[in-house]
C-alpha cells in the first residue's frame, strides 16, 4: 500500500542559499504529525513543496504514490492545504466561497451542494452559511479555511501554523476540530511552538536550519533526554545530608515537608540505592518517580547546531 506522504532527499535552494537540505519523511496513516522548527527553519518551504506550490530543487515527493512534479494533477487531488494566511475571499458569504472552492477542486456540479453542506456541518459553520466571511471572528474564519482544505476529501491535509493568533477559546475549538478531522485524514501541521505540537500530535518531525533533526513519536521525544532527577515522597523524611551521602546523588532539595527532589548522575540504578536506604533508615517511602527531561530543554538541545552539520 502507498504511503500517504513520502519525501526522499528533498532539498530546495532559493537563489543562492539552501533553505532545506536532504529531508526524508513518511506519513503512513491518519492522525496528526507535527512539523516543528524555529522561525526560518524551513517548515513553510517544505509544506509549499508538498502542496505543489513551490517547485523543489532536488529530491522526490510522493502523495499517495503520485509524484508531485510529474503527476501533479493526481497528487494534488489527494491534498488539502491551509496556508499560514488562509486563502479566503472575505466579500463572499461562507456558502458562495465554499461553492467556489468545490468548483476549483473539480467536484461534479450535481455533488457541489451536498459537499458544501457536509463540510459546513463537519466544521461547525452551518449557521453562518449566508454570512460574509469578513464578518466572522478569527476562529470561524479559520474553520472556513479548514473547510476549503477538506471539501474534496483529500487523504493528506497540510496546515501551516493553523492555531496562530487565535484567542484561548477559539484555540480550544479549532484544536478540537483538527483532532476530529485527523480521525479520517492524515494531517501534517506546522508550528514553532512546542507545546502546541505536544498537545495535538502523535508524531513529531523537527527541522532546524533546513535539516531534519528528529522524527519519531511524541513519547520518544518526551524521553529523548535521560532523566537526571527524581521525586520522593516520604512520611518520615531524613535530613537532606543523609540523602546526599548516597552514591550518585549530586543535589537534593526539599519541595514540601514530605517531598524531596533528588538530582543524580550515573544512571537510573540510583532508585534501588534510595529504596534500600529508605527501608533501612525508616523514611516510610510512599512514592519515588523519575522526572522526564523538560520539553524546552529537549527543544534547545535538538535545535542547537549539530557537530559536522
Ligand atoms: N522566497 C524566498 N526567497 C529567498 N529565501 C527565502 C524565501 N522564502 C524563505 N526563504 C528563506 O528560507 C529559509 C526557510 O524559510 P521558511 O519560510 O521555509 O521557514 P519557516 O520554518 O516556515 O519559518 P517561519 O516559521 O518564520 O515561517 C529561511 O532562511 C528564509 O529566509
Amino acid at each position: 500500500m502507498n504511503s500517504i506522504l513520502k519525501i526522499e532527499q528533498l532539498s530546495h535552494k532559493y537563489t543562492s542559499s539552501w533553505a532545506i537540505r536532504d529531508i526524508n519523511m513518511e506519513i503512513a496513516q491518519n492522525g496528526i504529525v507535527g512539523l516543528l522548527g524555529s522561525n526560518g527553519a524551513g517548515k513553510s518551504t517544505t509544506m509549499n513543496i508538498i502542496c505543489g506550490v513551490l517547485n523543489h530543487t532536488e529530491g522526490d515527493v510522493y502523495i499517495n504514490g503520485f509524484d508531485i512534479r510529474t503527476q501533479a494533477e493526481s497528487a494534488k487531488k489527494e491534498i488539502g492545504f491551509l496556508p499560514q494566511i488562509p486563502p479566503l475571499y472575505t466579500d463572499l458569504t461562507v456558502d458562495e466561497y465554499l461553492r467556489y472552492c468545490a468548483e476549483l477542486r473539480f467536484i461534479e456540479n450535481g455533488k457541489i451542494k451536498s459537499a458544501v453542506e457536509e463540510v459546513k456541518e463537519r466544521c461547525g459553520i452551518a449557521h453562518f452559511s449566508n454570512r460574509l466571511i469578513r464578518n466572522l471572528s478569527g476562529g470561524y474564519r479559520q474553520r472556513v479555511g479548514i473547510a476549503q482544505a477538506i471539501i474534496h476529501k483529500p487523504k493528506l491535509v497540510v496546515m501551516d501554523e493553523p492555531t496562530n493568533g487565535l484567542d484561548p477559546n477559539q484555540l480550544i475549538e479549532v484544536r478540537k476540530l483538527i483532532k476530529e478531522i485527523a480521525l479520517d485524514h492524515a494531517v501534517l501541521l506546522s508550528s514553532h511552538i512546542l507545546s502546541e505540537i505536544h498537545i495535538l500530535c502523535k508524531e513529531i518531525i523537527m527541522i532546524e536550519g533546513g535539516r531534519l533533526v528528529f522524527a519519531d513519536t511524541m513519547d520518544a521525544f518526551d524521553n529523548y533526554m535521560p532523566s537526571n532527577s527524581l521525586m520522593m515522597r516520604m512520611e518520615n523524611p531524613p535530613p537532606i545530608g543523609d540523602i546526599l551521602n548516597i552514591q550518585g546523588v549530586t543535589r537534593a532539595e526539599l519541595l514540601t515537608d514530605k517531598q524531596v527532589r533528588v538530582y543524580f548522575e550515573g544512571g537510573e540504578e540510583i532508585t534501588e540505592r534510595l529504596v534500600v536506604a529508605g527501608v533501612q533508615q525508616n523514611w516510610q517511602l510512599r512514592e519515588i518517580s523519575l522526572e522526564k527531561g523538560q520539553l524546552d530543554d529537549i527543544f534547545k538541545t535538538l535545535s542547537s547546531p549539530q557537530p559536522n552539520s
